[in-house]
């Protein structure tokens, strides 16, 4: 069975307009105009039990709105929705049981009371008895090394022990489908690959379906096979991320340090000069004139230094964005 099915997913939202000034606001109460945003344009995709997805696009790309649209939050204006086997719409007590949704920039967990508090609630919401409750309690908070933490009021935390409270807080009733919203928000490097090594573990132990939007593409590279697109409301890519990044970025960087300093225009003559600082040169070179360049490269300049490395990902995906192509 599919696990997360969308098809011709759309979403327009309507926001009314206001002039500025009294006769404006006056105007906005008496005959409201309204324009249209189209948040997601028929965006489909099927994901499989299992999966882990990451969903990337620049800000206002429509992302949000897919999730909430996945999640029941927010009713489609067009398409087709099911999550687990359940139209999201009708929010039934099975649905809810079998999804959760995680915010990075929104908190569930009371802020003055320990995080045992909130997690007591929500065992009472989803109806999870004492004994399963204890046992996925202790199983979460060793998966995410919280130790005695969850005695403290949730203010006390660090930003860190916050995000890893309110996973466990979102996986007490052991949804077989996780959304997740920039869940590594914020957080410092540390922190970042502790939740993400969480995810893959949490993954692993009990095949979860995962669809994660993130801004750290360290979080996808170490979580996700498989992408989706979306630029604009429209999903323009849909597939493996190795073969996005090898169809996008056929060029590696030569990282060079000169004994002396050359000019721009010298080094144009290798490739694309991505950086020049005093003696130090970035150049991309398309891959198939790797060899012959790195070799004209050491015979024709006095080099220091040179390392070869694949582009940075954020830098191919953000030409991906720039050109808007749909793949
Ligand atoms: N409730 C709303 N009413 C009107 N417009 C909205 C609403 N929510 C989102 N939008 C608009 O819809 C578009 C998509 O927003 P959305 O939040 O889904 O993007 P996003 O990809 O999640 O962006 P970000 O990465 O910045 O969170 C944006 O133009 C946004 O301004």
């Amino acid at each position: 069975m599919t696990m997360i099915l969308a098809e011709a997913l759309t979403k327009v939202y309507a926001v009314a307009i206001k002039e500025p000034g009294l006769k404006g606001t006056l105007n906005h109460f008496l005959h409201r105009t309204y324009r249209s945003i189209e948040a997601v344009r028929a965006v489909s995709f099927a994901i499989q039990p299992g999966e882990v997805v990451g969903f990337l696009g620049p800000n206002g790309a429509g992302k949000t709105t897919t999730l909430k649209m996945l999640t029941g939050l927010v009713y489609p204006s067009g398409g087709h929705v099911r999550v687990a086997g359940y139209n999201p719409f009708r929010r039934e007590a099975g649905f809810l049981q079998k999804i959760t949704l995680v915010m990075g920039q929104k908190q569930q967990l009371i802020w003055d009371l320990p995080t045992l508090d909130s997690l007591k609630i929500n065992a009472a919401v989803y109806d999870i008895p004492e004994r399963i409750f204890q046992q996925r309690l202790g199983e979460l908070t060793e998966m995410l090394s919280l130790g005695d933490k969850l005695t403290q009021p949730v203010r006390k935390l660090s930003l860190g022990e916050r995000m890893k409270a309110e996973l466990l807080a979102a996986l007490l009733h052991q949804p077989p489908v996780l959304f997740l919203d920039e869940p590594t928000l914020g957080l410092d490097i540390n922190a970042q690959i502790s939740v993400r090594e969480f995810l893959k573990e949490y993954n692993r132990r009990y095949q979860a379906t995962i669809l994660l939007t993130s801004h750290y593409m360290a979080d996808i590279t170490a979580l996700c096979d498989r992408v989706l697109l979306i630029h604009e409301g429209q999903l323009i890519y849909d597939g493996n991320l190795e073969r996005l990044l090898t169809r996008f970025a056929p060029y590696r960087e030569v990282k060079v340090e000169l004994a002396t300093a050359c000019s721009a225009e010298q080094l144009l003559t290798y490739g694309e000069l991505a950086a020049l600082e005093g003696c130090w040169a970035r150049i991309l070179v398309q891959r198939e004139a790797l060899t012959r360049t790195v070799a004209r490269l050491l015979a024709e300049l006095e080099i220091l230094d040179l390392t070869i490395t694949d582009p940075p990902i954020e830098e191919v995906i953000g030409r991906v964005f720039d050109t808007g192509l749909v793949v």
